[in-house]
C-alpha cells in the first residue's frame, strides 16, 4: 500500500482527488486542508512527515488569487516559494516522491507556439513568479519530484473562470471577456487522474512535465463554449472586452505542450 499525502486538499484540485480516491485501492490517502496543515510551518510538516512515513506527496497547496498576489506579493511567496521549499526540505529527508503542481504562468506569453518543458520560464505577474520560484526549490533540493505545468484549470468546484461564468450568467448578467489570452482550459478532474496513474502505473517521478486537456482557446471563446454547453447562449450577452481592466498582466499565449 503507497502512502500518498494530499495538501491544500480542500481546493479545487484537492477536492478533485479526494472524490476519486476510492476507486484508488491500492492508496492510502491522508487529505490534510490549509487548516491541517499549513505547508509554510515547517515544525508541523515535519511532525507530520516524520509520523506518516508517506510515499507521496501531491502538494495542491498554493495562493491562486493572481490579482491579490500583485498588491500583497509577499503572501504568494510564503506560499508558492517558502511553503513548497519546506516540502522539498522534508520530502528530501523522508524520502518522499513529491508532486508538485505549476502553472503556464511562468511564462510571459511572447511565444508564437506552443510551450514546451525546454522553454525558458519568464513570468510577468507576482503569482507567477512566486510559482516559477517554488519550482527552482524543488528542482536545487530533490531528485524524486515532478512539477506538472498546467493551465487554466476548471471544475464544478469552487471559484475558477468557469463557475464564475456560469455564476454571473445563469444571475441573468450580461459578459464582456477578453479575446486577448490564449491558453489551454483543462479540467482539474482530468488532472486528478492523471496524477494518480503517474502514482500508480509506477511511472518515474522526474523532471517537469505539461498536462492540459489539449485545446487552446482565448478566455472569450471558453465563455462562448461554457454558455454552449449549458443552453445560455440566448439569454446572456457575450460580447468581447479585450480591455477588461486587470490589475495583474497575463501571458497573451500560454499554450502548453
Ligand atoms: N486554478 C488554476 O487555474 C490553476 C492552478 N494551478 C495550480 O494548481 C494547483 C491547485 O490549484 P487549485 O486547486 O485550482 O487552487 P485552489 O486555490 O482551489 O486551492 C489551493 C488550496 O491551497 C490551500 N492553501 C493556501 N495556502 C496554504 C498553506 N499555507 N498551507 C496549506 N494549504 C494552503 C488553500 O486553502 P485556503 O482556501 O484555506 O487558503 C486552498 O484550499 C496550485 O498549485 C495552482 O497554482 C495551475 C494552473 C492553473
Ligand atoms: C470573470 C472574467 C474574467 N475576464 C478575464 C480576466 C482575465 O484576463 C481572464 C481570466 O480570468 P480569471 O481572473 O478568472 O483567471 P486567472 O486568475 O487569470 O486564471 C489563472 O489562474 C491561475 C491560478 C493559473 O495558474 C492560470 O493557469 C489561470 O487559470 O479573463 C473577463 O474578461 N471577463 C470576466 O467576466
Amino acid at each position: 500500500m503507497k502512502k500518498v499525502l494530499v495538501t491544500g486538499a480542500n481546493g479545487q484540485l484537492g477536492q478533485c482527488l479526494q472524490k476519486i480516491a476510492p476507486l484508488y485501492k491500492d492508496l492510502d490517502f491522508l487529505f490534510q486542508s490549509s487548516k491541517d496543515l499549513d505547508i509554510t510551518n515547517d515544525v508541523a510538516v515535519e511532525l507530520l512527515f516524520e509520523k506518516e512515513q508517506f510515499n507521496y506527496c501531491i502538494n495542491c497547496a498554493a495562493y491562486t488569487n493572481v490579482e491579490q498576489a500583485e498588491k500583497t506579493p509577499e503572501i504568494a511567496f510564503k506560499v508558492n516559494a517558502e511553503g513548497v521549499r519546506t516540502l522539498a526540505l522534508f520530502s528530501k529527508k523522508y524520502n518522499v516522491s513529491l508532486i508538485h503542481i505549476s502553472t503556464d504562468y511562468v511564462f510571459d506569453g511572447e511565444k508564437k507556439e506552443p510551450y514546451t518543458i525546454d522553454d525558458i520560464p519568464n513570468p510577468i505577474n507576482e503569482y507567477g513568479k512566486s510559482k516559477l520560484l517554488g519550482e527552482k526549490y524543488i528542482q536545487e533540493i530533490m531528485e524524486n519530484y515532478a512539477i506538472i505545468r498546467t493551465s487554466w484549470l476548471y471544475s464544478e468546484i469552487g471559484k475558477n473562470f468557469y463557475t464564475t461564468i456560469l455564476k454571473k450568467a445563469k444571475a441573468g448578467e450580461n459578459l464582456a471577456v477578453t479575446s486577448n489570452q490564449t491558453g489551454c482550459p483543462t479540467n482539474a478532474n482530468n488532472l486528478a487522474r492523471y496524477i494518480l496513474e503517474l502514482i500508480v502505473q509506477n511511472k518515474k517521478i522526474v523532471g517537469i512535465f505539461h498536462f492540459t486537456d489539449g485545446k487552446s482557446m482565448t478566455w472569450y471563446d471558453f465563455a462562448s463554449k461554457i454558455l454552449l454547453e449549458n443552453n445560455l447562449q440566448k439569454q446572456v450577452k457575450l460580447v468581447d472586452r479585450s480591455n477588461y481592466l486587470n490589475f495583474a498582466q497575463r501571458p497573451t499565449c500560454s499554450i502548453l505542450k
